[in-house]
């Protein structure tokens, strides 16, 4: 390996505790305590896992959190009343409901019921809007503002001209982490499985970023030396009889050519948990004034 490992988990580690350094200043203050509502509807058992570390993290960044639990049956109408509700409540800075949700739910009415100065995913239509307008007063998508961290860190604040590569064109990912990039001045391309020859776009990248869902799709052949790479895939795979988890990246052989990397798990996961109260606390100060 040759590649400079990007360490997710420490530098979420050091976003967390300068966000802790924030809530406590407010704390001081007498300001009211930032508060993230999140709602969590059926057993999803990596949902669970998923919120379950949103909720920790709070824990220990002092920003209050409450968990709505709802049952997997649930009518949508039940949860856009409870969206109701948590739109209107002062005291709730920022309102996260978990992906995916069951299928008699339509997702694209629940996420347009959310108040987008609530919207701490940045999923609202209101906020893609803003950011595809460069609006600074905006809530950003964890993941991609996420990997934006992550690239500042290993490249500082040169990625004016880079040539950016997204691999994968969703809502929550792959566009959003486009429009970050060409905000920052990267010349930018997105790729996907309808691209031809997609092996030999990606190996014209600086910076690749790949979340696409699919365990280990990336190898070597499609990086060019000394390249950034990070990897947003979370997949479960069978390993030996045990279950473990891979990123979309095939981490052994692209850390051969790579300038630096993120692994899975460690790598983009724990960055985005840390964006997503850094969006609760900017909510919360939008809101407040
Ligand atoms: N409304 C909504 N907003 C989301 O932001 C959202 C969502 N729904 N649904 C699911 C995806 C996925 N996602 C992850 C966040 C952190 C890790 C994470 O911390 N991963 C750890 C490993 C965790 C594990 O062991 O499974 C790591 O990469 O090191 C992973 C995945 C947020 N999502």
């Amino acid at each position: 390996m040759q590649a400079t490992l990007i360490d997710g988990k420490a530098l979420a580690a050091a976003e967390l505790a300068q966000i802790k350094r924030e809530v406590n200043a407010l704390e001081e203050s007498g300001a009211p305590t930032p508060c993230l509502a999140v709602i969590l509807v059926g057993e999803d058992p990596a949902s669970q896992v998923y919120v379950r570390n949103k909720l920790l993290k709070c824990e220990q960044t002092g920003i209050r959190s409450h968990c709505y639990r709802l049952d997997s049956g649930v009518e949508q109408g039940e949860l856009l009343g409870l969206l109701a509700r948590l739109n209107a409540d002062p005291a709730v800075h920022g309102i996260l409901v978990q992906l995916p949700l069951p299928e008699q739910i339509d997702e694209a009415a629940v996420i347009a019921a959310i108040d987008p100065d609530k919207d701490v995913d940045g999923f609202h239509h209101e906020n893609m809007g803003r950011l595809l307008a460069g609006d600074p007063d905006v809530l950003v998508p964890c993941t991609p503002l996420g990997c934006l961290l992550l690239l500042k860190s290993v490249l500082g604040d040169s990625l004016a001209g880079q040539h950016l590569v997204v691999v994968g064109r969703s809502n929550i990912v792959g566009k959003p982490a486009a429009l970050l990039a060409l905000q920052h001045h990267c010349t930018v391309t997105i790729v996907h499985s309808r691209t031809q020859d997609i092996a030999a776009v990606c190996r014209r990248a600086d910076i690749l970023i790949v979340a696409v869902g699919r365990a280990r799709m990336v190898t070597e052949d499609w990086v060019k030396p000394g390249a950034v790479v990070l990897d947003v895939g979370i997949n479960r795979v069978e390993h030996e009889g045990r279950a473990r988890l891979v990123g979309d990246v095939d981490f052994d052989s692209v850390a051969k050519v790579a300038g630096a990397i993120t692994p899975v798990p460690g790598g983009v996961g724990p960055m985005t948990i840390a964006c997503l109260l850094r969006n609760t606390l900017q909510a919360y100060r939008h809101q407040r004034g």
